[in-house]
């Protein structure tokens, strides 16, 4: 018997006035996963999720959200489902804690809000009215009122955007221990060592598109397994570095200065590439052989950093 996957999205299209934010996306969710949806800023991230939530009509392709409808059946699915959102939603005036307590009493079986206040490091802000809090502390309280109803899906937009890294690591314990429960994970980041960190399953979408999917081990293992990796002034002859370098090697400036060679990566070649360097004068500040990373698969598919 096929199990329904958490999230099951196709075809999907949505457009605000003339512009096509999402332009045929398929997506898929499995039942228990963290699933982490990359792309640059524009690629529609957030109109997908918000069309999953029941924010946003689509255009056009089917949603099903936990098997259900979200604009037809919203009501059934909300009570199942967690939202954080990126911003807003929330009386400017009420305290933290007071919003969290009034969060828990909508649910049948809510997690205690005193356990998440301690969990995410609120309580030194249980009495401070929403709009008095700082942005990371915006956020956590919005990520505890994620959860409070014990959802079997939380969507959780950036969550970590702008954290330090206290509560970076604490949200992120919070999303393993919410996997470990069952409990379904789609979450959007620019981080890709949140990606790396959290994710079963990465979704990288590009123009209102899927154009990857797999395990974040999928995705990066096509191509070389090995890379060096130098930093040095920009604008290099990469072509002569390349005349240098065995037939099958490849050398990039991926952004200005910084160098990346992939092939065969052996001691003899590392000396082919410190040699050239050498001759041309370069004094590479940072030199390493790495393995191929999701920021290189990001960026041989899009074309674009995620943080430009
Ligand atoms: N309410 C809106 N009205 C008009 N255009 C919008 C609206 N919301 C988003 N867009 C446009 O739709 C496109 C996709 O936006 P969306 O916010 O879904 O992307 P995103 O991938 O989440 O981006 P980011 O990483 O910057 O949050 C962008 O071109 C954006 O300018």
């Amino acid at each position: 018997m096929r199990i329904e996957p958490a999230v099951e999205v196709t075809g999907l299209v949505k457009r605000y006035g003339t512009r096509t934010a999402v332009d045929g996306m398929d997506l898929t969710v499995p039942r228990g996963s963290v699933t982490a949806v990359l792309g640059p800023n524009g690629a529609g991230k957030t109109t997908t999720v918000e069309v999953c939530e029941g924010y946003r009509r689509p255009d056009g392709g089917s949603v099903r959200v936990l098997g259900l409808d979200p604009v037809t059946q919203g009501a059934e699915l909300r009570p199942r489902i967690g939202v954080m959102l990126q911003s807003g939603g929330v009386y400017p005036g009420a305290r933290a804690a007071e919003m969290l307590r009034h969060a828990a009493t909508l649910y049948a079986d809510p997690v205690a809000p005193e356990l998440l206040i301690g969990r995410l490091g609120l309580e030194a802000c249980g009495r401070t009215p929403y709009r008095r809090l700082s942005g990371g502390q915006q956020q956590r309280l919005a990520l505890a009122m994620a959860v409070v109803g014990r959802p079997e899906l939380v969507f959780l937009d950036e969550p970590t955007a702008g954290l330090d890294p206290q509560a970076r690591h604490a949200t992120w314990d919070l999303v393993r221990e919410l996997r470990a429960d069952g409990v379904t994970v789609v979450l959007t980041t620019h981080y890709m060592d949140e990606a790396e960190q959290l994710a079963d399953n990465v979704v990288i979408i590009d123009r209102g598109r899927a154009i990857a999917e797999g395990t974040p081990e999928e995705l990066c293992r096509g191509g070389a397994e090995n890379t060096l990796r130098f930093t040095g002034r920009p604008g290099l002859d990469v072509a002569s570095l390349l005349n240098a370098l065995p037939a099958d090697a490849l050398a990039a400036e991926l952004t200005p200065g910084n160098y990346r060679i992939e092939g065969k990566i052996d001691p003899q070649l590392l000396a082919t590439v410190t040699s050239w360097c050498a001759q041309h004068g370069v004094l590479p500040d940072r030199l390493s052989v790495e393995r191929r990373t999701l920021e290189d698969v990001f960026l041989e598919l899009t074309g674009k950093e995620l943080r430009a």
